[in-house]
């Protein structure tokens, strides 16, 4: 087992292994005694699959269980007023604690649920997906508006993360494609020589346990490292937002959930090159291409059909349109981009694009 300690506002530890589990009775044995109630919120697809090893982990520990729709359904009003509600009716207080139990989508919802419940109660973040090596880590929490992605949220850093990299052998090949973009994307703002050895893989089967471990660890890291140096995101924070700009705008466009998460930022960032003039845009075109990512999506979205969400992110104001781009890898900077440039990138995207497609 791997840990790591992330030096937030309120520190706690990121546990990576197959043995994560053995801690309850361990280090979080006092964090789990003082809880009133323990409220499990899972992944209605994640607890088919892996309920029963998280039930029986917990041993004596009597834990209520949630279930919320699975995926980024799951981020909405509703999902969200149902869990107050649930929470409520099981008579939890401030002194209960929840277990976000899911990828990516489950942990930015019941973080969300902790951080306003009573005014904030404690959870512990407990990842199933390669992608929630991001999610889990740094404390943004948030639903989605119909205008905008994660528009609704809070900075709420969870009380621990027990990543089970065990959970990740049942996940589609799609939610693994999905995962390895924010690997990737944690490379190319951080170092080179470890982004040369992701764009050498040409199929994700390839990578052992062993590789698997190396690059999760490795993105958290990075990860940790910059939320420790700006949580808050007032500056270097930003870049862990690299690819997000048109990812965001993407996923708004085209209906929560219709695309995946690191799918969307795998275009993302590949616009992010193309605007950066970045050296590695043709070999990351050719990574995603063999490695199944949907370019074509590129093709079929008009820039307008988008940039009215970019206008609306997070890093943008006064309608500006603001990217994280890299002068070279591992060094991402902010840029404000006018309108008639960023369009002009976009269309030449699309056609480099689709010549590789033809
Ligand atoms: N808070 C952050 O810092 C942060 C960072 C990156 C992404 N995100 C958010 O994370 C979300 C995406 O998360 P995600 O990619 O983990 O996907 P997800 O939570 O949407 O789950 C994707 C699918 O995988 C299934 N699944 C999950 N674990 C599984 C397992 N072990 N085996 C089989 N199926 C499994 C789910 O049921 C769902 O159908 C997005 O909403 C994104 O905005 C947040
Ligand atoms: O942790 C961060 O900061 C990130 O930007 C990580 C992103 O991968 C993640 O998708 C995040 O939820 C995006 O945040 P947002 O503020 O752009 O909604
Ligand atoms: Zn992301």
């Amino acid at each position: 087992m791997k840990a790591l300690r992330v030096e937030a506002d309120h520190p706690y530890m990121v546990h990576i292994g197959k043995d994560v589990f053995n801690l309850f009775s361990d280090t979080y044995r006092e964090l789990l005694d003082s809880a009133d109630r323990i409220v499990i919120l899972a992944d209605e697809k994640v607890a088919d699959l892996h309920l029963e090893s998280l039930l029986a982990h917990l041993g004596p520990y009597k834990a209520s269980v949630f279930l919320i729709p699975s995926g980024e359904q799951a981020k909405s009003v509703q999902t969200f007023m149902d869990c107050h509600s649930f929470l409520l009716e099981e008579g939890c207080s401030r002194k209960s604690l929840l277990l976000a139990f899911g990828g990516g989508a489950t942990g930015d919802v019941a973080g969300f649920v902790a951080s306003t419940f009573m005014r904030g109660i404690p959870y512990i973040q407990i990842p199933t997906t390669i992608l929630a090596h991001d999610s889990a880590v740094g404390g943004k929490t948030a639903i989605n508006h119909e205008l905008g992605k994660n528009m609704i949220g809070t900075f709420y850093q969870p009380a621990a993360v027990l990543y089970n990299i065990q959970f990740l052998k049942t996940l589609p090949p799609q939610e693994v494609r999905s995962g390895m973009a924010e690997v990737i994307k944690h490379a190319f703002i951080s170092n080179e020589a470890w982004l040369a050895e992701l764009l050498e893989v040409q199929s994700f089967n390839e990578l052992t346990d062993e590789d698997w471990m190396l690059h999760l660890e490795r993105g958290i890291a990075v990860k940790a490292a910059i939320v420790e140096e700006d949580e808050f995101e007032g500056g270097v924070r930003k870049y862990l937002n690299f690819g997000h700009t048109l990812a965001h705008a993407i996923e708004a466009h085209l209906g929560y959930g219709k695309i995946t998460h690191g799918e969307a930022v795998a275009l993302g960032m590949a616009y992010a090159l193309s605007l950066s003039a970045h050296p590695r845009t043709e070999d990351f075109l050719a990574w995603c291409q063999v490695n199944g990512y949907p370019l074509e999506k590129i093709q079929e979205i008009s820039f307008e059909e988008v940039v009215g969400y970019m206008k609306k992110d997070k890093k943008s104001s006064k309608g500006s349109l603001n990217f994280v781009l890299l002068e070279k890898t591992g060094q991402p900077y902010m840029k404000t981009i006018d309108e008639a440039a960023a369009e002009t990138a976009y269309g030449q995207l699309r056609e480099k694009i689709g010549g590789m497609l033809e």
